[in-house]
């Protein structure tokens, strides 16, 4: 429990991490949650052959063969031209209307000459069809978005077309978050000269709202086993994500405070850097506790590594991370015996080649070199040191 690797502690997070329930949500409401259903159609896409030009519906056997065609109607999306056309005929169509019975061929109208009731056209050889077939996007029974997959602006504009109104989707962890510290003090308070304005917080539920979670900001608590208890023992969340006070000095009480709580800890201490004190286990209620460390830096980059899987697992979603690989773009000193996740500037060529530069300064507690930040770059435990152009393990930071 104590020291694990980075890959076990996520497993042991991980450990019995299943999709939550299940509601059914509005579209406009569903982009960001899980699907939980399959959306199969019940219908074409398009319902109907579809022009798709603004022009003329004729037959292809009268293009080159008719000289002049008698206009016998209109066909205009959402009012469709009723009657079958006949030979010598043709039918005023715009794009995205039904092609009419016995019409096989939209003539574009920069071809057309109308001439009163009768219309004419420069005859080419083997002219475009213009048609859109019935069910050339989608047909019925087609299994347009299987469940477990996240909807997103263009996933729900194909829900929308299949007629789908509401989607039973992932219900979103609920995640409390708790900032612990007597030294801490709201933005826009007043803090004393041993005093700090609270910044973990803010990050963290956006991060949460981003990984398709529901941030419950709980009121900061001061450093006493009393008030950390009280703070987070009526919290109806799913997950409660503690800052600070995870480590070994007098005033870290988080662990105290959640054995009250029936502490059943699984996660003690990890191999890593930034980031060793972070703990993991679960209170009353089944309810999971993730203790990050206080330092920013330290907070954030364990929010990526274990928050966001665990976010996922919850959500129905993959839990793997998306790891990539780059060049380091400057050489880096031998790795100590945590495995270190390094903020990092990333570039990426005209080429597509991405290189990445560890910040120089990589102390836990640098607000401003996150804020810079766009990747983190992995070395392993004891690794040698590295040359530039070595390929390294990354993490994208998603900025806004
Ligand atoms: N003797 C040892 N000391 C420390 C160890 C150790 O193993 N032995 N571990 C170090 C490591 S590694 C870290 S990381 C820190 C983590 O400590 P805590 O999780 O107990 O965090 P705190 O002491 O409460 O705070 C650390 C630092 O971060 C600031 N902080 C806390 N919360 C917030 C917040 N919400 N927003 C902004 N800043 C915050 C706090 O003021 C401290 O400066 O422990 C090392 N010590
Ligand atoms: O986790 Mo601590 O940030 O390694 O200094």
């Amino acid at each position: 429990m104590k020291n694990l690797t980075v890959e076990d502690a996520r497993g042991r997070m991980l450990d019995g991490a299943a999709r939550l329930g299940v509601e059914a949500v509005a579209l406009s409401q569903a982009v960001g949650r899980m699907l939980a259903e399959d959306i199969v159609a019940d219908r074409h896409q398009p319902p109907f052959d579809a022009s798709a030009m603004d022009g003329w519906a004729i037959r292809r056997a009268d293009y080159g063969a008719v000289d002049s065609f008698a206009i016998v109607g209109e066909s205009a999306a959402g009012r469709a031209y009723r009657q079958a056309v006949q030979a010598g005929q043709a039918v005023r169509i715009f794009t995205g209307a039904p092609v009419p019975a016995g019409a096989d061929l939209v003539v574009i109208q920069e071809e057309a000459t109308r001439d009163g009731e009768r219309v004419t056209f420069a005859a080419g050889d083997n002219p475009k069809t213009n048609i859109r077939p019935a069910g050339g996007d989608f047909r019925s029974g087609d299994r347009l978005l299987e469940a477990g997959v996240r909807v997103d602006p263009w996933r729900l504009s194909l829900a929308a077309a299949a007629g789908r109104a509401e989607l039973s989707v992932v219900r979103r962890p609920k995640v409390a978050i708790l900032a612990t510290g007597d030294e801490l003090v709201a933005p826009g308070g007043a803090p004393a000269s041993d005093q700090i304005f609270e910044s973990g917080s803010f990050s963290l539920a956006a991060l949460i709202e981003a990984w398709g979670g529901q941030a419950i900001k709980l009121a900061p608590a001061a450093d006493s086993v009393e008030a950390i208890a009280a703070a987070v023992a009526g919290a109806a969340v799913d997950l409660v994500v503690t800052i600070g006070g995870a480590s070994v000095g007098d005033y870290d009480l988080v662990k105290p405070a959640m054995q009250r709580l029936g502490l059943d800890l699984r996660v003690q201490t990890i191999a890593l850097r930034p980031g060793k004190p972070t703990w993991f286990g679960f209170i009353e209620g089944g309810r999971r506790v993730l203790g990050l460390p206080g330092n920013p830096a330290s907070a954030l980059v364990c929010a990526e590594l274990f928050l966001r899987p665990l976010l996922a697992a919850l959500s129905g979603a993959d839990a793997a991370l998306p790891f990539g690989v780059a060049r380091l773009a400057a050489p880096l000193p031998a790795n100590g015996p945590r495995e270190h996740w390094m903020r990092a500037a990333r570039t990426i060529d005209a080429e597509g080649r991405v290189s990445v530069t560890p910040f120089p300064d990589q102390d836990s507690s640098l607000v401003g070199v996150f804020a810079r930040a766009d990747a983190l770059v992995m070395r392993p435990a004891g690794a040698p040191a590295a040359l530039a152009g070595d390929l390294v393990t990354t993490l994208a930071l998603a900025r806004a």
